[in-house]
């Protein structure tokens, strides 16, 4: 990206797409000018032109033409065949597609593109203005890290990976936040159900998410040594783990983790 001014455009301006492009601006991969969008919804464009200064707009065959990097942005339900047509008719030869459709392979994304050119399934990662998080890519044949290694790191960290494991990738790497949030409201709750103020379980709770990951850092323990430390013999913290193998929580979450790389392999099946 630094070496050479680079174009990039988005096909689809959805939630993602615009976390993506709020990091690449913030973090000075490219400016505005060198971003371009085209939603299917006018209120869309409009919406991501004033709060960016991107071009956004319905029309998008010149925006393709001119661009490096083409991201396909729409969902694995959206008309795939009419995005894949438009980059067929309209891309450069030397363009690279970075697609962030869960589920749909390279395969797929070939058979629709129909044209040699590279292309670069991504999952993106979702901590995109916090610096942390990992996106995963997987190339096919005629595509190179180089092309877009500085677009991903900047929205996040990226691991490239064999295509076969992006599911897997999806299922508990890009959708893992969501455990997180899940798991920190849950606990917040228990304070309050405690008997804490809703203020004060907040506030433990952040302190001690962001605490315990530091510990394990810090230490390089396994979580099962700091839990021997952290419980005394007959005490407190062996009582409430006990309950919580009781609720099934390791399994429960485990088997949510399953159930979401399954869904993200099936949302790319042929409809
Ligand atoms: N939201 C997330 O956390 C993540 C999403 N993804 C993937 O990113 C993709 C987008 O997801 P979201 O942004 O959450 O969905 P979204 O629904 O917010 O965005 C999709 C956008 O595409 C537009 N669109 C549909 N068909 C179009 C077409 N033919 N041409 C132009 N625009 C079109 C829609 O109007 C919509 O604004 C999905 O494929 C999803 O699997 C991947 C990782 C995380
Ligand atoms: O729920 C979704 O479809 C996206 C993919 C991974 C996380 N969020």
């Amino acid at each position: 990206m630094k070496e050479k001014q680079k174009r990039i455009h988005f096909i689809g301006g959805g939630q993602m797409a615009e976390a993506m492009i709020r990091a690449i601006l913030a973090n000075r991969v490219v400016t505005a000018n060198q971003i371009t969008v085209s939603d299917v919804v006018a209120e869309r464009n409009s919406y991501l032109n004033k709060t960016f200064g991107v071009v956004a707009s319905e029309k998008q065959e010149e925006a393709i033409k001119q661009a490096d990097i083409i991201v396909i942005g729409v969902r694995p339900q959206d008309d795939l065949d009419t995005v894949g047509n438009l980059i067929k008719k309209g891309s450069q030869p030397d363009a690279t597609v970075v697609s962030i459709v869960a589920g749909v392979t390279i395969e797929k994304l070939e058979k629709i593109i129909a044209k040699d050119i590279a292309i670069i399934r991504v999952i993106p990662n979702t901590l995109t203005d916090t610096g942390f998080g990992y996106s995963g890519a997987a190339l096919n044949a005629l595509a190179t890290k180089h092309q877009v290694d500085d677009f991903l790191n900047g929205f996040g960290k990226v691991l490239y990976v064999e295509e076969n494991l992006i599911d897997i990738f999806t299922g508990f790497g890009v959708a893992g936040p969501n455990y997180i949030y899940y798991f920190i409201e849950s606990f917040a709750d228990a304070g309050v159900l405690a008997g804490l103020s809703r203020e004060q379980a907040w506030m433990l709770t952040l302190e001690n998410m962001q605490g315990a990951v530091e510990m394990l850092k810090q230490t390089n323990k396994h979580p099962r040594a700091l839990l021997d430390i952290n419980n005394s013999a007959g005490g407190v913290g062996i009582t409430a783990l006990h309950e919580l193998n009781n609720s099934d929580f390791a399994a429960g979450l485990q088997r949510s983790v399953l159930a979401a790389v399954r869904r993200t392999t099936a949302l790319g099946a042929d409809k």
